[in-house]
């Protein structure tokens, strides 16, 4: 639960301690508490166990007291006297050790109830009622409200106003000297808490009025900074607020989540206040979310959570992800308001539960981001099922009673129900209609194709060639309308900020020239992209044996490996100690969409990437927001030609606008992606240390491989049909052709001994120790000393500026 404790501290601080002392004095007592708010507590399972998806997912309870009441069985905890249902239940949902504790839903309409009239109590009720009513003014007079967000500081004006009073009462303590007033007494237990808020530079919001917010929404994203709407904010919000299906496009790092997230949550808020006013139950969820990957699946969560931080009171979003425990995922989904999912386990989840589906039913938006990937490849069957789970209106078991067959004297009967189920069945599909109406459908991506593209705009129809295509799952999602069509970069599908540029080397240098690539800029963060897991695999070690702080982070590993990588990559941890190079992440194409870590100075595709899009995804991993950022192409010849394929596609339409004409490498020069020179004599003088570092790197993964190669080896041979002996084979040639050089090499180095292992070792980091002369005014390339080149000179040896040539 993503409860403001700051807020609620300064905005109700008489309620809030007192609270908190009663408890601690207040005797415990067992009350019934339904299974999933015990406090359940993971058992922590060996890390072998990890990956079980979900398989292995333990909890274990302490002091609960099972009792039978006839058929009803009881849980009965131990429950502080004192405690008011709306408390901050961080204990009673403990279980749930990866995700902000859930709280149920009645819980979420109380908690307006009391976080709100609290905060409107303590605060400026006047001016927010008027706030809200002046959002449905005409626009003459929304001109004045214009500069309220900026006026508008409840938080301060409450803080103030409380401290105030406190101050008074204390004095009042001291002069009177009677005996101590619990107020008063409770005031000791907030000396700390009142302390005033360290002042916020103000931040002018007046940018977000148009988009018809409210002002609370307002206030919360003030709180993350952000003083203005990106394009595809101010042009999709608008749209979804006005109750319209969308297809948002919006190049990477543009603040697509926000753009869904912010009327999502307006949605939630709003829907949580009629209900509190109407007296109705919660129905369920408000919204699923779909995303291709987990680690953007949770970081959409963590968006949305830094969004709701800033409100009085917030939805329970809870992510529904592979690779953590499904129980425990059930459980959440019983109470979560905004669910975001993976496609495959959401259809796991869903499919083996009904309460799921029926709590997904009523959601008034499905979201899919990065929505190209999500309805291609392995998710597009998932994604299916769902769309058609989530428009199947439920089995209603009186349905089934009709169904059976009756005798001849029921013949008349039959009739007339026959007709009935005609009707129910209309009335059904009606309902279906109705339900299907309810559901806004919205759609993002930085990348659609260009046929679907147009056929989006309205340009031409849409028409899906094959069960297997996007448009036909665009059909599936049953739409209630045209959908609007939002483009906010019709021009370039690039990042504004970001600098293109390419390296040519030769196909077996590119683990020279990523290293040399690296160095030339060590303290930039960055991400290097490769088209396989072995890659991945590979170049880790061998950067870690030069010194360089780098992760990996590929499906091959279990999910905890993955976020942990992702972390580690985040804090640059081991930045300081090897060297000052900053962190590199070394991933595959699962960290190419919608990751939004900060501070990524540098993208490098160690492969051609293998369509556009994904060039396109990957670059942009960097220049996000209003940063800049470059992205580096590292080309053999073989890939020379798909590279200006590729690149001239993502370039094509701003040369078309731009009236551009020529061949594609003219395209590549004018359309920003540059050829970057090297100075040749300074990746030499790096060869010995890279040769060195593979060497090791290689001995090492050859080791560790050794004995599952060899089960590999003697599982072949029995289904050859052969006695197992690989040198055998190898002599006669069984394990021969392509892949056999490549076999010596390896059979080479699992039988490296410790000992030469360790004088590779010594001989690297002595290379290591060694400053490298760039042969320009005696100035020397080392790990430290190549920053210092480059805050300087860096044109004298790089023949252009910032490090890499692709300044002007
Ligand atoms: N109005 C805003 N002002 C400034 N920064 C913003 C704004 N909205 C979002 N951001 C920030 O911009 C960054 C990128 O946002 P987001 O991840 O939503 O981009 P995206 O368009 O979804 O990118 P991608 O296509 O790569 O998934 C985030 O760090 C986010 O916090």
């Amino acid at each position: 639960m993503a409860v403001d404790k700051k807020r609620k501290n300064t905005k109700a601080p008489a309620s809030g301690p007192k609270r908190r002392k009663t408890q601690q004095s207040s005797k415990q007592i067992k009350r019934p508490v339904s299974v999933d708010a015990l406090a359940w507590k993971t058992v922590d399972i060996p890390e072998m166990f990890d990956d079980a998806e979900g398989f292995f997912g333990l909890e274990e309870i302490t002091g609960v007291d099972i009792v039978k009441d006839g058929d009803v069985v009881k849980f009965m905890a131990a429950v502080p006297k004192s405690e008011a249902e709306v408390e901050d239940d961080g204990e009673e949902f403990g279980g749930f050790d990866d995700e902000e504790t859930p709280k149920p839903a009645e819980n979420a309409d109380q908690e307006v109830e009391t976080s709100e009239s609290k905060a409107e109590a303590a605060s400026t009720p006047a001016k927010e009622k008027k706030a809200s009513k002046d959002q449905k003014k005409p626009k003459e007079q929304q001109k004045q409200q214009k500069q309220q967000p900026k006026k508008e500081q409840p938080n301060k004006a409450a803080n103030k106003k409380n401290a105030e009073d406190k101050k008074k009462a204390r004095k009042n303590e001291k002069t009177t000297a009677e005996p101590k007033d619990p107020e008063l007494e409770t005031d000791l237990f907030t000396k700390l808490e009142e302390l005033p808020e360290p002042e916020e530079e103000e931040i002018d919001m007046s940018e977000w009025v148009p988009l018809d917010l409210s002002p609370r929404m307002i206030s919360s994203i003030a709180k993350l900074r952000f003083s203005k709407p990106t394009v595809i904010q101010s042009k999709a919000i608008p749209e979804i607020m006005a109750g319209h299906d969308v297809i948002g496009k919006a190049s990477t790092g543009s603040g697509k989540t926000l753009a869904f997230g912010i009327p999502v949550i307006e949605s939630w808020l709003s829907a949580a206040e009629t209900r509190k006013q109407n007296k109705e139950e919660r129905k369920g969820a408000t919204a699923l979310i779909l995303s291709p990957t987990r680690e953007l699946a949770q970081q959409i969560r963590d968006h949305l959570q830094a969004l709701c931080k800033g409100l009085p009171t917030a939805p329970y979003i809870c992510s529904v992800l592979g690779g953590m425990a499904v129980q425990k995922q059930k459980r959440q989904l019983q109470v979560a308001d905004i669910v975001i999912a993976t496609p495959g386990r959401m259809w796991e989840v869903m499919s083996s539960d009904n309460s799921v589906l029926a709590s997904l039913r009523n959601i008034s938006f499905l979201v899919l981001d990065e929505a190209d990937r999500l309805l291609k490849d392995g998710h597009f069957k998932e994604a299916e099922e769902i769309f058609k789970a989530l428009d199947r209106p439920p089995v209603e078991e009186n349905n089934e009673d009709q169904k059976m067959g009756g005798t001849d004297e029921e013949g008349q009967e039959e009739e007339e129900e026959d007709s009935e189920e005609e009707e129910e069945e209309e009335e059904e599909e009606e309902e279906e209609e109705e339900h299907v109406n309810k559901r806004q459908t919205l759609i993002f991506s930085a990348t659609f194709n260009k046929n679907l593209q147009q056929k989006l705009a309205g340009k031409s129809k849409f028409k899906a060639t094959s069960t297997q295509d996007m448009e036909y799952l665009l059909q599936k999602l049953n739409f209630r309308e045209t959908p609007k069509f939002v483009d906010a970069n019709p021009v370039h599908q690039m990042a504004e900020n970001l600098k293109e540029g390419l390296i040519m080397c030769g196909d077996m240098e590119k683990d020279l020239y990523l290293y040399a690539t690296l160095m030339l800029q060590p303290t930039r963060r960055a991400l290097v992209f490769t088209n396989s897991v072995n890659s991945v695999r590979r170049l880790t070690p061998l950067l870690e044996n030069l010194n360089l702080p780098a992760f990996p982070l590929h499906s091959g590993m279990i999910q905890q490996a993955r976020l942990r990588s992702i972390d580690r990559f985040k804090a640059n941890e081991g930045a300081k100690k090897k060297n000052g190079s900053a962190a590199i992440l070394v991933a595959t194409d699962v960290a190419a969409r919608g990751l939004d870590i900060p501070d990524v100075d540098l993208v490098i595709h160690y492969h051609v990437p293998r369509a556009a899009e994904d060039y396109v995804h990957r670059s942009g991993r960097t220049a996000r927001a209003s940063n800049s950022g470059t992205s580096i192409l590292l080309c053999g010849p073989k890939e020379a030609v798909p590279t200006q394929r590729l690149v001239a596609k993502v370039h094509a339409q701003a040369e078309v606008k731009a009236g551009n004409s020529g061949n594609n490498t003219k395209k590549l020069v004018s359309s920003g992606l540059r050829t970057i020179d090297i100075d040749r004599r300074i990746v030499a003088k790096l060869r010995e240390r890279v040769d060195l570092a593979k060497k090791i790197a290689d001995a090492v993964q050859a080791k560790t491989m050794g004995g599952k190669e060899d089960d590999w080896m003697k599982k072949a041979a029995e289904d050859l049909g052969v006695d197992y002996d690989s040198e055998e084979l190898e002599k006669a040639g069984k394990w021969g052709g392509k892949g056999s050089s490549k076999k010596q090499k390896q059979k080479e180095a699992q039988q490296m001994s410790k000992g030469e292992l360790a004088s590779l070792r010594a001989a690297l980091r002595d290379l290591l120790s060694k400053r490298i002369n760039t042969g320009v005014s005696e100035r020397y390339l080392t790990g430290l000393d190549v920053s210092e080149l480059l805050k300087g000179e860096q044109g004298l040896f790089l023949g252009q500026v910032d490090g890499l040539g692709l300044d002007d």
